[in-house]
C-alpha cells in the first residue's frame, strides 16, 4: 500500500507548510499527516474541475462506462448505496452529451382538428424567436383592431349625441364592442406555444424525474371549463410538456425506478422505444383528455438508479431494454486507501466547500481528520468510504462550527466537535442506551453468571451496542423432545442459531439438546439491531446454561458460528468494540478474520483488550470462568478439534464465508 510505505513525519516535516496539530484522539497514525501537504495551505489551493463528471470520486470504472455510454447515447442502470454519487454521475453524463443538436419544441393549433395540435421542432434558440415574431405581429393586429373599434364606437356616440339619438347610439356601440371581442385576429389564435426551450442550455438537459407522477413525467393537457363558444383557451395552449420531452437529447434520471407504477414504466418504455410520445390529458374526467398532440420528440438517455432491491419493482422489459441498449453499473461503497485516493478526498472537501459557498476552507489537520473519518466509516482497514453524501454532511457541520468560533479555516478541533453533535439517530440511540444500561446496571461488567453473555450488535450503519443474551436450559416438558423458546425481537435468529449449534453441543458436551427446553432471550433489543453476528453469543450462553459453567461478565463477544464450530467474520467490528469499551467491558472477543477491520479510536485502546477467535473452543476458553468443568469441556473440544483437523486437510477447514 502506498500509504503504509509513506515516510514518517519526522523525515518530511521540514517540508510541510502547515503541520497538523495533534490535539485529538484519533487512531494510530495521528502522529503523521495522512498526506504530504507541502504545496497547499488549505483546501482552497485545490483546483476543482469544471465538469461534474471529473468531480466524481472513487468510481473510475463507472465513469469510464458513463463516458462510453454518453458517446453512444446508451441507457444506464446505476445500482449502489445511497449517497455514493449516482445522481452526480447522471448529471455529469448530461454535461458530456453532445449539445450542438439540441432542439426547441413548438406546438401549433390545428385548424382541421382543434384537439390534435401540431408539433414542430426547430434548432435550440429558434423557438423563442418564432413565438416572439408571431406574438409581435399578433399584437400589431390587436392594436389596430382596438384603434378601429374605439374610433367606431366614439364616432357612433358623437353622431348619436348630435342627432339626439342617444339610446340607439349606445346600443350600436355595445354591439360593435361585442363583435370586436369575438373577432380574434388569425395571428393570435395561430401563434404557437414554446413547449420545450433549450435556448440558454450550455449542456444537454438533465431532468430528475424521481417520484414524478404520470402527468409530470409524460406530459399533460390542462382542464378548461370554458370550451364552448370559442371562449376557452385553445387546446395547444393547454398542452404541457413532460419531463421525457424536456429531456429530449439529454438525460432523464429516475432514482428508485422500481417504485414507479407498472403502467407508467410501460409508457416510459414505449417512449424510449419510439423516441416520441404524444401528450394527452392524464385525467379521464378532464377536458384535457380529449386533446392528443402530435407525437412530441423525447429522444433521451435513461439513467435509472437505486439499490439492488430496486430491481424487484422494475418492469422486466425495462431492464432488458437497458441491458440490450446500455450498461448496468454496480457502484462501490468504498475505495482503496492509497495516497492518490486520499488526495481525491481532499479534492472532495474542496468541492463541497465551494458548492456550499458559506463555510471556510479546510486546513491540513482538518483534512487529515476527514480522511481518518473516511477510513473509519469504510469499516475496513485499508479502505476509504465512498458514501460521500454523509461525509459531506460532516464537512458542512465542521464548517459551521468553524464559523461559530470565528475561525478563518476549519481546523481538526472543529471536525472533532462536529463529529460529536452531528451523530446519526442510531448513534444517539446507542449512546443513550449505554447510559441507560449503566444506570440500571442492565449490562454486567463484573463477576460470572451462568447462561448470561454480553453479545454485541450494530444498529443503523455504524453504531455498536452491547446486547445481553440470556439462556436457560430446563429438562424437556414434552415427551416428544425439548423446544427452543426464543423471546425478544430476534427470536427467529435465536432459534436458528440454537439449531445450528445443537450438533456441536452434542459433540462437545455429550448432551442432547432435545432433552432440554432451551429458553433464549435477547434482553432489551431495539428494532434495527442486526442479529447475524449473534450466533457465537447464543451458542456460548446455551453451552453455559447446559453445562452450568459461569460466563465472565467482563467479556463481550461477537462472531458468526458455522455448523462446524468455526467463527466467521461479522460486520461493524470497530463499532462493536467501542461499544463494549464504553460499557465497561475489559475484553472483547472478535473473529480473527475481522482483526484487519479494527480501527478503534485511540481512547479505547487502553480500555479494552481485543482477543481474536477462530473456533468455538477459542471463545469458550476465553469467556468461561475457570474451573474443573471448564477444563474438561475445553480439553474435549480440543481433542475433537484436532481429530477433525487430522482427518480433513487444513485448506478445507479454513474456508470462511462472510455472513
Ligand atoms: N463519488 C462522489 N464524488 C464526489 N462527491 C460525491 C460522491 N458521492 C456523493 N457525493 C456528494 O454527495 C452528494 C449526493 O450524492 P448523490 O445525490 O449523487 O448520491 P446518490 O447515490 O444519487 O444518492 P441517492 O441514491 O440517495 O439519491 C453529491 O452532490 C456530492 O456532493
Amino acid at each position: 500500500m502506498k500509504f503504509e510505505e509513506k515516510e514518517p513525519i519526522e523525515e518530511s516535516s521540514d517540508d510541510v507548510v502547515l503541520e497538523p496539530e495533534v490535539t485529538h484522539d484519533v487512531v494510530d497514525e495521528e502522529t503523521k499527516p495522512m498526506l504530504d501537504y507541502e504545496n497547499i495551505k488549505s483546501s482552497q489551493d485545490i483546483e476543482v474541475p469544471p465538469l461534474l463528471i471529473d468531480q466524481v470520486i472513487g468510481h473510475e470504472e463507472s465513469i469510464e462506462t458513463i463516458k462510453k455510454a454518453a458517446k453512444q447515447r446508451r441507457n444506464i442502470l446505476l445500482i449502489g448505496d445511497p449517497g455514493v454519487g449516482k445522481s452526480m454521475l447522471a448529471k455529469g453524463m448530461a454535461q458530456i452529451l453532445p449539445h450542438e443538436s439540441l432542439q426547441d419544441i413548438l406546438i401549433y393549433p390545428n385548424v382541421e382538428d382543434n384537439n390534435h395540435p401540431i408539433i414542430r421542432t426547430v434548432p435550440a434558440g429558434e423557438g423563442k424567436k418564432i413565438v416572439k415574431a408571431t406574438k409581435g405581429s399578433a399584437r400589431g393586429h390587436e392594436e389596430r383592431k382596438t384603434l378601429i373599434t374605439t374610433l367606431a364606437i366614439g364616432g357612433i356616440l358623437i353622431i348619436g349625441f348630435f342627432y339626439g339619438r342617444i339610446l340607439e347610439s349606445i346600443i350600436a356601440a355595445a354591439l360593435i364592442l361585442l363583435i370586436s371581442i369575438q373577432i380574434k385576429p388569425k395571428n393570435t389564435t395561430m401563434s404557437p406555444k414554446l413547449l420545450v426551450n433549450n435556448e440558454e442550455n450550455r449542456f444537454a438537459p438533465f431532468m430528475d424525474a424521481t417520484g414524478a407522477h404520470a402527468g409530470a413525467l409524460l406530459g399533460d393537457v390542462r382542464h378548461d371549463p370554458y370550451q364552448s363558444g370559442g371562449l376557452g383557451t385553445p387546446a395547444h395552449e393547454r398542452v404541457e410538456a413532460g419531463m421525457i420531452h424536456k429531456a429530449n437529447r439529454g438525460v432523464l434520471y429516475i432514482d428508485e425506478i422500481g417504485t414507479m407504477s407498472m403502467k407508467t414504466q410501460q409508457e416510459l418504455l414505449s417512449a424510449m422505444q419510439e423516441k416520441k410520445y404524444s401528450i394527452t390529458g392524464q385525467s379521464e374526467n378532464s377536458s384535457g383528455a380529449m386533446v392528443r398532440s402530435q407525437a412530441v420528440p423525447c429522444d433521451f438517455v435513461l439513467v435509472a438508479s437505486g439499490n439492488i432491491q430496486v430491481l424487484e419493482g422494475m418492469h422486466i422489459a425495462m431492464r432488458s431494454r437497458i441491458r440490450g441498449y446500455g450498461y448496468e453499473v454496480f457502484m462501490k461503497d468504498y475505495m482503496e486507501d492509497t495516497t492518490e485516493n486520499r488526495e481525491k478526498l481532499v479534492q472532495f472537501v474542496a468541492q463541497e466547500v465551494k458548492n456550499d459557498g458559506r463555510i471556510p476552507h479546510f486546513a491540513p489537520d482538518a483534512l487529515d481528520e476527514i480522511i481518518m473519518e473516511a477510513k473509519r466509516r469504510s469499516g475496513k482497514q485499508n479502505a476509504l468510504t465512498l458514501r460521500l453524501r454523509e461525509l459531506g454532511g460532516l464537512v458542512r457541520s465542521s464548517g459551521d462550527v468553524a464559523i461559530e468560533k470565528g475561525a478563518d479555516l476549519v481546523k481538526a478541533e472543529h471536525v472533532l466537535e462536529a463529529k460529536k453533535f452531528s451523530r446519526t439517530l442510531e448513534q444517539q440511540i446507542a449512546d443513550r442506551s449505554i447510559i441507560q444500561r449503566k444506570e440500571y446496571s442492565m449490562v454486567n461488567a463484573e463477576g460470572g453468571r451462568v447462561g448470561l453473555v454480553n453479545g454485541l450488535a450494530v444498529i443503523g450503519d455504524r453504531s455498536g451496542i452491547v446486547s445481553p443474551i440470556a439462556a436457560e436450559a430446563a429438562p424437556a416438558q414434552s415427551k416428544n423432545g425439548g423446544q427452543i423458546i426464543a423471546t425478544g425481537k430476534l427470536g427467529e435468529i435465536a432459534s436458528e442459531s440454537v439449531q445450528n449449534v445443537s450438533a456441536l453441543i452434542k459433540k462437545y458436551t455429550n448432551k442432547n439438546l432435545s432433552d432440554y427446553d432451551i429458553h433464549v432471550q435477547f434482553i432489551q433489543t431495539y428494532d434495527g439491531v442486526e442479529g447475524d453476528s449473534a450466533s457465537v453469543s447464543i451458542a456460548t450462553a446455551v453451552i453455559s446454561a447446559v453445562e452450568e459453567i459461569p460466563i465472565d461478565q467482563t467479556v463481550a463477544l461477537t462472531g458468526s458460528l458455522n455448523v462446524r464450530g468455526d467463527v466467521m467474520p461479522i460486520g461493524g467490528a470497530t463499532a462493536k468494540i467501542e461499544a463494549a469499551a464504553e460499557s465497561g467491558m475489559k475484553k472483547v472477543l472478535i473473529p480473527k478474520s475481522n482483526l484487519k477491520d479494527v480501527m478503534i479510536e485511540k481512547k479505547y485502546e487502553d480500555m479494552i483488550e481485543i482477543i481474536p477467535t477462530e473456533t468455538l473452543s477459542d471463545v469458550l476458553e476465553n469467556i468461561l470462568i475457570s474451573g474443573s468443568k471448564k477444563d474438561q469441556l475445553i480439553e474435549k473440544m480440543k481433542s475433537i478439534g484436532s481429530k477433525v483437523a487430522e482427518k480433513v486437510p487444513q485448506s478445507t477447514i479454513n474456508n470462511p464465508t462472510t455472513n
